[in-house]
């Protein structure tokens, strides 16, 4: 993944790559109900870990003993750059995740942190400098309570989304969007010309301009963005 498209991403709206989605036919690419933890603006490829229902007799807190478990070696493998998203199945009794573990990303240069479940030590997690995070909340539970961690980087769903390791995770206020890999480059550049088109008509509209004619934008308003882009 280019860093060009990486940069331009995380400077476009979900809003705006969701409509640019649409426009190739892709719908369901929104995680709905995950929320900012941190409050930083996030882009960068999917790194996946995917849990199973725990079990009693397999998920017992001595597990966290083995440094090889697939939660923590989640953390120690992501890739700097990438974003490590986490199917939780959108249950979220047990945290997925807390507070020393994205530490942890932000040292080792993750670009983020997502979960359909919860986090707990959220309160420490809201004060992290430069690690993006989004969760549906928080939990004080451990994960292995609700969740068996099994798989790295494979295909997940998160808030009934595909993510595909490789895919781009963009996320805002507003929350996160799945940009698939191959569409990410063509989808930066379309999503910065909308935005650009989208300022002018925004501006357009604050100095009293109607509807009609100026969003969507005719010929005419077309031509005033036109020249205001040259000039
Ligand atoms: O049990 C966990 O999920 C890990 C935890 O609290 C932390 O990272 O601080
Ligand atoms: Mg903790």
């Amino acid at each position: 993944m280019d860093a060009r498209t990486i940069e331009l991403l995380k400077q476009v709206s979900t809003a705006t790559i969701s409509t640019q989605l649409l426009s190739r036919g892709l719908r369901n690419t929104f995680l709905h109900g995950i929320k900012p933890l941190t409050g930083h603006r996030m882009a960068g490829p999917a790194f996946t870990l995917r849990y199973i229902p725990a079990r009693e007799d397999i998920d017992v807190l001595a597990v966290y003993q083995d440094y090889d478990h697939p939660q923590r070696k989640a953390v120690e493998t992501v890739p700097p750059g990438h974003v490590l998203v986490m199917d939780c199945r959108g249950q979220g009794r047990a945290a997925s995740a807390g507070g020393i573990l994205a530490t942890r990303l932000q040292v080792r240069g993750a670009a983020g942190l997502v979960t359909d479940g919860t986090l707990r030590d959220t309160p420490e997690i809201a004060k992290l400098a430069a690690l993006p995070v989004y969760a549906a909340g928080a939990s004080p539970l451990t994960n292995l309570a609700q969740h068996h961690a099994v798989d790295l980087d494979v295909p997940i769903g998160c808030a009934e989304v595909a993510v595909y390791p490789g895919d781009v995770m963009v996320g805002d206020a507003e929350g996160v969007v799945c940009v698939p890999r191959h569409l990410a480059q063509e989808v930066a550049e379309a999503a910065s010309e909308q935005e650009r088109l989208e300022a002018f008509i925004q501006q357009e509209i604050a100095a009293g301009k109607p509807l009609r004619g100026t969003y969507p934008p005719d010929e005419a308003t077309r031509e005033r963005y036109r020249l205001q882009a040259d000039g």
